[in-house]
Order: structure tokens, then C-alpha cells, then sequence
């Protein structure tokens, strides 16, 4: 039997657990019926472990993950923990802690058009129908999340804060390695995205995005303005393959384009470190809007497993059949709240269930 593979599944806040619950239903049936060997554990994190361990991050949890070949986790944070001062709020202090602590260098985020899906999309029918299938590669623990100084001072009037942007040539030369090398096995063209007409941190992003890109000859490289990026994947967003960027240019520009494939509940996400550790989440966050309702999109919790399917556990022929259940559910009507044109959805809960059964019946 091949080995074990562990993971630890970290559900969170808001709809997390709802989400994740769709979740443990694939992992039985890829337990079950593909028999694959995988054990997991379950930990707290965020406002949940704050309420019930007095920190969002406890040790328990660090520990489960270092022991595990992967992470599964469901969203962090919420309006509990919202005034907490900013270093001890649960979006800072466990989820930028774990990606720093695991050195999660690299976040990959899918935005691909379902055709099913093709009317949900806010763009034009005829730029959408086009489709469009962009791989954001965003840096995960550098630039303004991590720079120092970052704090307050001054009083009255003069009260100021600051962040501070600050970009290693290290840290850019190895997100671009993998921007280079996954484009090789796509279509083979990287757009990296940046503010060098005004930022001293984004000209030493393209320069050594420039100067990497000469090991990759196959692959072609142009740069964009952020400012033209957001414009650009709206006018013509099948122009993009690779979209590659800094962490905060990549947190914006990778909602943007959840929004066009129609849904944030849609976008999964996986970090990863040197070693090929994963963490995998969805793109979005904790909805408190909707959590506790049973209406939240579980498809970006699913597609994270199947991304953790084809990344770590290198399957993948079972990624893509789980990929094709989701796409057959959708096909034959199933939608929830978020990505139903009328006053007809399932819930949360169904269309989990639907997804699973679809996958067993795959086999
Ligand atoms: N990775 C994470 O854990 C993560 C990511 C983003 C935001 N957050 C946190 O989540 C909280 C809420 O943040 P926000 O409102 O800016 O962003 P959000 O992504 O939680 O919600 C934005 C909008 O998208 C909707 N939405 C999100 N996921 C959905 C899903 N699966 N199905 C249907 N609709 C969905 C929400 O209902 C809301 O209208 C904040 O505390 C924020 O810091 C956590
Ligand atoms: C919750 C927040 C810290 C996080 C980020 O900005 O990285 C989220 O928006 C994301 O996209 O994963
Ligand atoms: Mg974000």
C-alpha cells in the first residue's frame, strides 16, 4: 500500500465549517472508493481558537501541520474578532503566521470560466464567452504584509500610520522560477504585474523578472502596470495565462478575477513552500454575511482538494474527475445561492452531496 498521506484540516471561522464539511465528504469518498491512503486531523484556528484556546494560532495546530504532507483549510476571521488591535486579530495573527511559518512563498490561485456558468459572468457575453482560464501566481510572504517599519506615531493632526513595501531580489527571483516553470505547462506566457513608473520595489521586480526570464526562452514574458492589469482583465481577460504578481497585487487583482468566473465562492488556492508543502484554501473569506444559513458556494473548498489531489498527492486523473464532478453538477442545474439566476438554489449541504456522489459514481 503506498504511504500515508496526512492532512490536517483546519475549518476556521464563518462559513468555513460549512464549507468544510463538503469537504469531508469528498475526502470519504477518495478514502472509500479510490482508496487512497489518507488519515486527517482535525485543529482549531482564528477567532474560533481565540474563543476556545486564547490564541487563533495554538502550538497543537502548528504542530499537526509541520507532521502533515498538506493543509485543508476553510476561512479565517469575522466581526467578533474585528476590533482585537491588528497584530492580535486572527487574519494576522494565524493565518499570515502560518504562511510565514511555513514559508508559503508561493500562492496559486485558478480563475478558469466554467461555460455552464458563461450568463453569471458581470463581463460583456461576448468577451465572456470567449472564456478564459488565468493561473494567478501571486508572492505570499513578502512586500507590505511583512515590511518593516509598519506601526503609528505623531499625535493630533500628525498621527500617521505606515507599511512598508519592500521586495528582496531572492523573493522575486524565486516566485518568478515558478510563475516560468508552471507557464511551461500551460500556454506558455507570463504577464507579471507591477507599479514600475513609481515604485522603487516594483522596478527591482521587473528587472529580475526580466533577468530570470532569460533561463526560460520558451516562454514568453510581457510586464503590466497594475493599473492596466485591473482594466485589462476586464476588457480581455483570455489574454492572460500566468499572471504573476507581488502578495498585494495579487490579493486584489486574484478577487477581481473571482468576480468575472461569477463567484469568490468559486476560486480555490494553494501555497506552497520549497519543499512542496501545501496549504489549500479558498480564495475568499469567512462570509459572515451568510454564515450559518447552509447557502455558502462549497466549490472552491472542493476544488482545493482536488488541487491537493494533483499537487501533492500527484494524482492527477482523480484531481480532474473531481474537477469533472463539479462541472457535471453544475451542469445538470445544481447551484447555489451565490451562482443562481433565479429564486431556485440548493443549499451548501446538497450540493456537497451531489458533488460526492457524482465522484463515487466516477470510481
Ligand atoms: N483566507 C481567509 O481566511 C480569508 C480571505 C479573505 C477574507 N477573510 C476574512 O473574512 C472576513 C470577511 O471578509 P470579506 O467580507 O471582505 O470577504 P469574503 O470573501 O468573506 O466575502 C465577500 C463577499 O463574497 C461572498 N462570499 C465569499 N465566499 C463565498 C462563498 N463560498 N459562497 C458564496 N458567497 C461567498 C460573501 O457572502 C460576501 O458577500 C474578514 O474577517 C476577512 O478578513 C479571510
Ligand atoms: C484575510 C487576508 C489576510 C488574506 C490576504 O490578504 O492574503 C485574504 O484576503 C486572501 O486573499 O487570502
Ligand atoms: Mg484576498
Amino acid at each position: 500500500m503506498k504511504k500515508e498521506t496526512r492532512v490536517t484540516i483546519l475549518p476556521g471561522d464563518g462559513i468555513g465549517p460549512e464549507v468544510m464539511e463538503q469537504g469531508y465528504k469528498i475526502l470519504k469518498v477518495l478514502k472509500k472508493k479510490f482508496k487512497l491512503n489518507i488519515s486527517h486531523y482535525e485543529c482549531d484556528i482564528g477567532g474560533i481558537a481565540i474563543d476556545k484556546h486564547g490564541v487563533s494560532l495554538p502550538k497543537c495546530t502548528i504542530d499537526s501541520c509541520a507532521e502533515s504532507d498538506a493543509v485543508l483549510l476553510g476561512s479565517i476571521g469575522g466581526p467578533k474578532w474585528d476590533n482585537l488591535p491588528s497584530h492580535l486579530r486572527p487574519e494576522k495573527s494565524a493565518l499570515l503566521a502560518l504562511r510565514k511559518h511555513f514559508n508559503l512563498f508561493s500562492n496559486i490561485r485558478p480563475a478558469k470560466i466554467y461555460p455552464e456558468l458563461h450568463y453569471l459572468s458581470p463581463l460583456r457575453y461576448d468577451i465572456s464567452k470567449i472564456g478564459f482560464d488565468i493561473l494567478c501566481i501571486r508572492e505570499l510572504t513578502g512586500g507590505i504584509y511583512f515590511g518593516k517599519p509598519s506601526g503609528n506615531s505623531g499625535y493630533g493632526l500628525m498621527e500617521n500610520s505606515f507599511d512598508t513595501e519592500i521586495y528582496y531580489k531572492f523573493e522575486i527571483e524565486r516566485i518568478s522560477k515558478m510563475a516560468f516553470q508552471i507557464a511551461r505547462l500551460r500556454k506558455k506566457c507570463v504577464t507579471s504585474i507591477d507599479k514600475a513608473n513609481v515604485l522603487n520595489s516594483s522596478i527591482l521586480w521587473r528587472k529580475t523578472v526580466d533577468s530570470v526570464s532569460k533561463s526560460y526562452p520558451d516562454i514568453s514574458l510581457n510586464h503590466l502596470y497594475v493599473d492596466n492589469a485591473a482594466m485589462q482583465i476586464i476588457k480581455n481577460p483570455s489574454q492572460f495565462d500566468v499572471m504573476l504578481s507581488s502578495n498585494l497585487f495579487g490579493d486584489i487583482l486574484s478577487d477581481e478575477c473571482a468576480a468575472i468566473i461569477g463567484s469568490i465562492g468559486m476560486l480555490p488556492s494553494a501555497s506552497f513552500n520549497e519543499k512542496n508543502f501545501g496549504i489549500y484554501e479558498p480564495s475568499g473569506g469567512s462570509a459572515p454575511d451568510i454564515a450559518g444559513k447552509n447557502i455558502a458556494n462549497p466549490i472552491a473548498q472542493i476544488l482545493c482538494i482536488s488541487m491537493f489531489l494533483y499537487y501533492t498527492m500527484k494524482l492527477p486523473e482523480i484531481s480532474y474527475l473531481l474537477e469533472m464532478s463539479v462541472r457535471e453538477a453544475l451542469r445538470i442545474g445544481y447551484r447555489t445561492k451565490d451562482i443562481s439566476d433565479s429564486k431556485k438554489y440548493v443549499s451548501t449541504d446538497e450540493f456537497g452531496s451531489q458533488v460526492a456522489k457524482l465522484l463515487s459514481s466516477r470510481a
